[in-house]
């Protein structure tokens, strides 16, 4: 399995029409790829929030139709990393798109976790409800995005839904680097899967970008790692590594379920 991972930058020089144009060649340089991904919320930037309602965009509309498109030209698995998508009958959201070669919509995983506590995302975008996987003919793709990194149980249910490669687009911001690779680690440990996280270089809103996207395997060895800038991380590797891992080293066997609350006296 050969991925390429899109680590776009955002910048507010750039026009979200042209760095749209660009994700799109940049998604069709990775032909001979299976797997090519973007970061979360790139057209705008994960921090500009005052951008999210002026640039939100219903599902189908123009990243979809640009990424469903760079898709079918490169022949590749796409994961388009995330849009503001607005609902019409409902509030924005940090919207997933996956496409399979062929260009066609495989999967939609709208944000669990959204960040900034009692402002930002968390105020200004609903939170997704599903967890979503997606059948690829070597892994099974499982989807979280950014923020969701921090909550183990979103991608044990992941891992439960059959998930072998967990894919995490994302927005992650300089200040917090070392908790990025630290997390893409023990999420690709705890559940005997790959990780392949894609963050955005750049400074937008004012907020640096950590960049770092990162590759992991089910041993949790880091494959590929990127720097502070923009760049195609390419990495290939083996799908069969979780089978064997998951048989050699079993530990989700060992899993207890349904504990007891502590007892109150
Ligand atoms: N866009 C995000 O979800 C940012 C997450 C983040 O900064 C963090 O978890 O730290």
């Amino acid at each position: 399995m050969r991925a390429s991972v899109i680590q776009i930058a955002v910048d507010e020089g750039e026009s979200v029409e042209s760095r749209r144009r660009r994700a799109a060649s940049m998604v069709r340089d990775q032909a001979g790829a299976d797997l090519v991904v973007l970061p979360e919320l790139w057209t705008t930037g994960a921090f500009a929030y005052e951008e999210f309602g002026q640039e939100a965009e219903p599902l189908e509309g123009p990243t979809y139709e640009t990424m469903a498109k760079a898709a079918s030209d490169a022949g590749v698995w796409l994961h388009a990393g995330s849009i503001p998508e607005r609902d019409p009958e409902g509030p924005l959201y940090n919207t997933s798109l996956v496409f399979s070669p062929a260009g066609d919509l495989a999967a939609v995983y709208r944000k669990i976790h959204r960040f900034g506590f009692d402002k930002g995302e968390a105020v200004l975008m609903g939170a997704g409800a599903e967890l979503v996987t997606v059948r690829l003919p070597s892994t099974t793709l499982g989807l979280g995005t950014c923020y969701d990194l921090r909550f183990p149980e979103l991608f044990r249910g992941l891992v439960d839904a059959g998930a072998e490669t967990l894919v995490v687009p994302a927005g992650w911001p300089e200040r917090r680097r070392a908790h990025w690779t630290l997390l893409a680690q023990a999420r690709a440990v705890e559940n005997q899967s790959f990780v392949v996280a894609c963050g955005t270089a750049g400074t937008h809103a004012g907020v640096p970008q950590a960049g770092h996207s990162i590759v992991v395997d089910p041993w949790g060895e880091v494959l590929a790692q990127a720097g502070a800038g923009e760049e195609v991380l390419t990495v290939e590797f083996d799908p069969g590594k979780v089978a064997t891992t998951r048989e050699q080293f079993p530990v989700l066997k060992d899993r207890v379920l349904g504990l007891q609350p502590p007892r109150r006296p």
